[in-house]
């Protein structure tokens, strides 16, 4: 688990008040650090073109273009001159040096993105937004200085981004690289030290994002054990029963030691697979339910608050989001809510906690989720999407592990399954959801197919390599 900042300008003038670091020792380390990942990943027959802007993320393109030169044929190209005191320093320095500077975009094996960092805002001039087309459509490995040039402090992105292979920041990551739009542009990340180490350089956060290493698998340490060990999930089986059968299947792989769907006597039950047990009402020993999933208008109103009657540890997902029965269950404890964001929009207009747009939402998914979890500190969120959050009163957790191959009809299905099972096995909701979540990631990362190929079925059978 990494820790994710806000901003890091307070955490630059620590290094300054604190350490007695100067700003030109910490962009000596920036520059440094990249120059490592260049020496590291590529050999210095490799052209390197350094393109950079007038503040200081274009001073750090500079101080790399000194470094690199006399080992690399390296090449500056100023997007905008360098205005900022450490952009004339390090201009200077250069110059003295005769560092290589060109006029026009060349092509280049290796190309730096330092147009702006963290102090970019607005649009892009027409002649910058020609540069980064450039720039985007070359042949070139690309790394952004910092952050993608054209990526807001909010993580949204102007209309011309540079689109990177990898983006090298410094001192520590940015909640601003893990918003859902900023995920085309960011390429692998990789945080660079600004003179102390990592663990110094940052402080208290309570935003943190999740490493695959951090999957926790259930356990089967009893050996003397039976499957009234492993919890029993249960759920409800509604108007469309293929969603709580993939939700069943994934939970049973998963270590749920028994399984049981929910439903009228009139269920298509040749159609149920025979692993999974049909019922009619809430088997006593449930210890997780799953409810949404394909739900429909199946049960009346007073048929799901019977569902309610106890004090079970709950999953709640799709359709039930936009029932009035949500209000009802936010009252409970042990619940996990797992919209995509047009459900969760639904639950805060449900809530009154805001009137949104699916669009406004997705710039602003850190702030909504802050607030729900703000206003239901009880509750587990899990909010979908390319990078999901997951938050409990606050504290606030990303998983960036997701890709394009889970963008299908069912697989959030699986992740309801996956975190159910989890539930019913004793994990606490925010584990449950953590776990679930990376379980879910790592099964699309681990499928070799087409990456348009990936079903809910191919998720479930992966389940039992993880
Ligand atoms: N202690 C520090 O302050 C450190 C800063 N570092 C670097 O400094 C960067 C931040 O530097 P600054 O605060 O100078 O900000 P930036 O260099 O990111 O951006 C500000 C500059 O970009 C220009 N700019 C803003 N919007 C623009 C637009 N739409 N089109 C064209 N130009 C635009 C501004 O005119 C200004 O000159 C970080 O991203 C990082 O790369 C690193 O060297 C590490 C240490
Ligand atoms: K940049």
């Amino acid at each position: 688990m990494q820790k994710l900042f806000e901003e890091v300008g307070s955490l630059d003038t620590k290094c300054y008040e604190e350490f007695f670091l100067s700003e030109d020792i910490l962009m000596e380390h920036a520059a440094n650090g990249m120059a490592s990942y260049i020496r590291a990943n590529f050999s210095n027959k490799q052209t390197t073109l350094i393109v950079t802007g007038s503040g200081n993320n274009g001073a750090d393109g500079i101080a790399l273009a000194r470094l690199l030169h006399g080992e690399y044929d390296v090449s500056l190209l100023y997007a905008k001159v360098p205005k900022s005191q450490m952009a004339l320093l390090q201009e200077k320095r250069a110059k003295a040096l005769h560092v290589k500077q060109i006029k026009e975009f060349q092509e280049c094996d290796i190309l730096v993105d330092a147009i702006v960092g963290t102090g970019f805002s607005g649009e892009f001039s027409a002649e910058i937004t020609n540069l980064l087309h450039a720039m985007n459509t070359s042949r070139a490995f690309k790394i952004a200085c910092d952050v993608p040039s054209g990526l807001t402090k909010s993580g949204t992105c102007a209309k011309a981004t540079f689109c990177a292979d990898v983006t090298l920041t410094m001192g520590a990551l940015k909640k601003a690289l893990f918003l859902d739009e900023a995920k085309d542009f960011l390429g692998k990340t990789e945080v660079l030290d600004l003179g102390v180490s990592r663990k110094l350089y940052e402080s208290q956060t309570n935003w943190y994002l999740l490493d695959m290493q951090d999957l926790k698998l259930p356990a089967r340490e009893r050996k003397n054990a039976h499957k009234g060990n492993f919890g029993h999930l249960s759920l409800l089986c509604g108007e469309k029963p293929g969603a709580s059968v993939m939700s069943g299947l994934a939970g049973l792989k998963f270590g749920a030691g028994l399984v049981t769907l929910v439903g009228y006597e009139n269920q298509q039950l040749l159609h149920i697979p025979h692993s999974l047990m049909y019922a009619h009402a809430l088997p006593d020993n449930t210890t997780a339910l799953a409810l949404g999933m394909g739900l429909g208008a199946e049960f009346s109103d007073e048929e799901l608050q019977d569902f309610l009657k106890n004090d079970i540890a709950m999953i709640i997902d799709a359709d039930v989001f936009s029932m009035k029965l949500i209000l009802k269950i936010l009252s409970r404890k042990n619940i996990i809510l797992t919209p995509h964001p047009k459900e969760f929009v639904s639950l805060l207009k449900i809530t009154e906690l805001a009137n949104i747009s699916v669009e406004e939402l997705q710039q602003k998914r850190f702030k909504y989720v802050e607030l729900f979890c703000k206003a239901y500190p009880h509750i587990t969120l899990l909010l979908k999407g390319a990078n999901v959050i997951i938050g409990l009163n606050n504290n606030f957790f990303i998983n960036p592990h997701g890709s394009a191959k889970l963008a299908k009809a069912g697989s959030g299905d699986v992740l309801s399954g996956l975190i159910g099972s989890l539930l019913a096995q004793g994990y606490t909701p925010l584990d449950a959801a953590i776990h679930g979540s990376l379980a879910h990631t790592k099964l699309a990362h681990n499928y070799n197919g087409s990456d348009f190929s990936l079903t809910p079925e191919d998720l479930i059978q992966g389940i039992g390599n993880l």
